[in-house]
């Protein structure tokens, strides 16, 4: 597979305030790959990303854009010169432009091409109107629309998703990942939610003070976390030794389980139940599809054998 970005010993501090936001960061992503760093608010993402478009200075590092040197330690190409493109948060449309107007806005795009981004981002219809005419959906499409019609070699997209209800965010995060597949575009996504990163990538960096922590698929990371703080960012878990965890799912209650646990709390979440059960005084967390069992009943359990080592 090619790599579309590559990225050696990549450094950056903020003086003000003596941060680290990238301490040697190595990464890479492949030609059509959605790649998401995932991390908490003020673990370097947008700074990251910035430094990947040419917004933001690295102090130290190499970053290859389909192979070509774009920073190193004398070399800097502007952003313009990179062929990256980003989505933003809010989409930053300009407010007194139609959509086809917006999509130009910058562009060099012939009138065919703008056809043929309209057809297959769905807005043909849509061209004359202006974006508070415009659902959020039809807003995203514009937004993206307009950055892949300059056909960049990486799509950037700084957590386009934050701020919207979770009902909207479900169907909008659907029509991205089938727009960014559709158009077998490379896209980095930066974002702070789990379920987002779980939904649109195909790789996930976990980032975390200036370090990539850990890179690989979602179920690489969920079931094989590097450490504790990706295990705990990924999903529940409960301590069963000195240096092992077991998540809830590998906890099964089941008649011929050699382990005698009274039931504390049961919560019903519609297709599965979240149970604390105590074992010789230890809160067990359990999750269950098909039991749901009385708070103070024995309950057997058996342990699958999918426990983590740190
Ligand atoms: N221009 C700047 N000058 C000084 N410090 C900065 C600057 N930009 C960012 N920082 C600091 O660098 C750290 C990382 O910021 P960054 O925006 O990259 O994180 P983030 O993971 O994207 O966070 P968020 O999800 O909140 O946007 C933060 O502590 C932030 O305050």
């Amino acid at each position: 597979m090619k790599k579309i970005v590559d990225i050696r010993n990549l450094k950056k501090s903020f003086c003000k305030g003596n941060v680290c936001v990238a301490n040697n960061i190595n990464l890479s992503f492949n030609e059509g790959e959605i790649f998401t760093i995932l991390g908490t608010s003020g673990s370097g993402k947008t700074t990251f990303l910035r430094m990947l478009a040419g917004l933001e200075k690295p102090d130290e590092g190499e970053i290859f854009i389909d192979e070509q040197l774009v920073f190193s330690n004398n070399i800097n190409l502007e952003p313009r010169d990179r062929e990256v493109a980003i989505v933003f948060q809010n989409y930053a449309l300009l407010p007194h432009l139609d959509v086809s107007s917006n999509i130009l806005f910058g562009s060099n795009a012939s009138k065919k091409e703008l056809e043929d981004i309209l057809e297959k981002t769905k807005l043909k219809g849509h061209e004359t109107k202006y974006p508070h005419e415009l659902s959020g959906g039809q807003q995203q499409r514009v937004a993206l629309a307009r950055a892949i019609i300059n056909k960049p070699k990486i799509l950037l997209l700084d957590e386009p998703l934050s701020n919207i209800d979770t009902e909207l965010r479900n169907i909008l995060r659907t029509e991205l990942k089938e727009m960014i597949k559709s158009f077998n575009i490379t896209a980095l996504f930066i974002t702070h939610d789990k379920e987002d990163a779980f939904f649109l990538s195909d790789r996930i960096a976990i980032m975390f003070g200036g370090d990539v922590l850990q890179v690989g698929t979602s179920k690489e990371l969920y079931h094989n976390p590097s450490n504790l703080y990706c295990a705990n960012f990924l999903g529940k878990f409960t301590k069963i030794g000195d240096n092992s965890y077991i998540r809830p799912e590998n906890i099964k209650i089941c008649e011929n389980g050699n382990i005698k646990a009274i039931v504390k709390e049961n919560i019903f979440y519609g297709n599965f139940n979240e149970i604390i059960a105590e074992v010789n005084g230890q809160d067990l967390l359990i999750t269950s599809f098909d039991r749901s069992p009385n708070i103070g009943e024995t309950i057997n359990l058996s342990f699958e054998d999918k426990v983590l080592n740190f």
